[in-house]
């Protein structure tokens, strides 16, 4: 077994690390850090976990916890991994970052949607995790920058597009609605039940949001040359999904048929990439629990223009389940391990 610690495993992606982790059968998770819950055993921060762990959560001591672990998830928010994940690669240990703190290539950009980076120095070898356009790198890597929530259901939903050129990339408008855990759980205003509940909103409205660096650093890969977005987050009263709408301009006549060809070519040996039924289209209920991301489109002959339906679980797809994904492609075990299950539904 492959000793696992996480780092910050009170909050929604540390506690869906720990329950993937504990139906691993490669994986033993051996610590948990928290600073407010420290002594007391995970099970009791998340009931959920009740039976099928006794581990405590932990204060964080990197020299400790890389006695007791080879393989870390820091689950921390951004800002914060920059400062312990230096330790740990000098330490030998293999990194899975779920923060945004590695996953931009150009440190001015990080700073300037961020702050000063303190280990800029890693950004170079951290691969941007997203298996399904970088499995080869990640499987050398030491340091992997899990991809952000909206960046992975966005990113997948257009690369067969961008990839084959058949949309003009100076079109590209994303409307995207996350369910609440995006905002994580510690305690905001914003995220009171009476402030979401029975609501719709849209948020960081006119280029203001930080993934957008991140969504187009990647497709500007994709399309081998710069591409500018639009792109709108909403906030969904719901607990997890992500379901990202995007619209562009075809520049070729293309059919249904064609286009379901270039995503069948990209995704059909993909393990966590589904493409629903044609007339049909992905919903965040359809992918809940899962590690699945779920991808439709129409095409509208009265604009000629192409609308992309991805869905994923924001903190599975979006965070945990693409972390574990990474962290068995580094290990050189089957790359589904522990993520084989099926969407909760209803
Ligand atoms: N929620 C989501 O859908 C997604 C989240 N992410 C990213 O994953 C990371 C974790 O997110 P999420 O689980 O939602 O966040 P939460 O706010 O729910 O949890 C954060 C965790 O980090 C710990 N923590 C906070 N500050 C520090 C610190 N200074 N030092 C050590 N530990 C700290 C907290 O525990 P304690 O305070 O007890 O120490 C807690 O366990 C973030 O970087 C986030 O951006 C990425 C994709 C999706
Ligand atoms: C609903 C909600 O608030 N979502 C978060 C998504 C953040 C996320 O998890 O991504 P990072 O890892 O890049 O922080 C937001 O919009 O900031």
């Amino acid at each position: 077994m492959l000793r696992v610690a996480i780092i910050g495993a009170s909050g929604y992606t540390g506690v869906e690390l720990a329950r993937i982790l504990c139906n691993h059968p490669e994986f033993e998770l051996t610590a948990a850090t928290s600073r407010q819950y420290a002594g007391k055993p995970l099970s009791e921060v998340f009931p959920n976990l009740l039976g099928k762990t006794d581990i405590l959560c932990e204060n964080l001591s990197v020299d400790e916890l890389c006695k007791r672990a080879d393989l870390f998830f820091a689950a921390v928010p951004h800002k914060t991994a920059m400062d312990l994940v230096p330790q740990l690669l000098r330490e030998g240990k293999k990194v899975v970052d779920l923060s945004a703190d590695y996953r931009l290539r150009d440190v001015a950009t990080y700073e300037e949607w961020y702050q000063e980076h303190s280990s800029p120095e890693f950004i170079k070898e951290a691969v941007y995790g997203l298996p399904e356009l970088y499995r080869e790198q990640i499987k050398q890597a030491r340091l992997i920058a899990n991809p952000g929530c909206y960046p992975t259901s966005i990113v997948l939903g257009i690369a067969p597009l961008l990839k084959e050129g058949i949309i003009d990339p100076a079109t590209i408008i994303v409307d995207a609605k996350s369910g609440t855990t995006g905002a994580g759980r510690a305690a905001s205003v914003s995220s009171l039940f009476c402030e979401v509940h029975d609501g719709f909103k849209a948020y960081k409205v006119g280029g203001t949001h930080r993934h957008l660096p991140e969504i187009e650093q990647e497709l500007s890969v994709l399309n081998k040359n710069s591409v500018t977005i639009s792109f709108t987050p909403h906030l969904l009263p719901i607990a997890r999904g992500i379901l990202s709408t995007t619209y562009a301009d075809l520049t070729s006549n293309l059919s249904t048929e064609d286009v379901q060809k270039l995503y069948t070519n990209m995704y059909d040996a993909e393990p966590f990439v589904r493409l629903v039924p044609e007339g049909t289209f992905p919903a965040t209920q359809h992918v809940r629990g899962s590690n699945f991301c779920d991808i439709g489109f129409a095409i509208d002959k009265r604009t000629d223009r192409i609308i992309i339906i991805s869905a994923i679980d924001n903190i599975v797809k979006g965070a945990a389940g693409q972390a574990i994904h990474n962290m068995n492609l580094m290990c050189g075990i089957d790359e589904s391990t522990g993520l084989e299950g099926a969407p909760f539904f209803p």
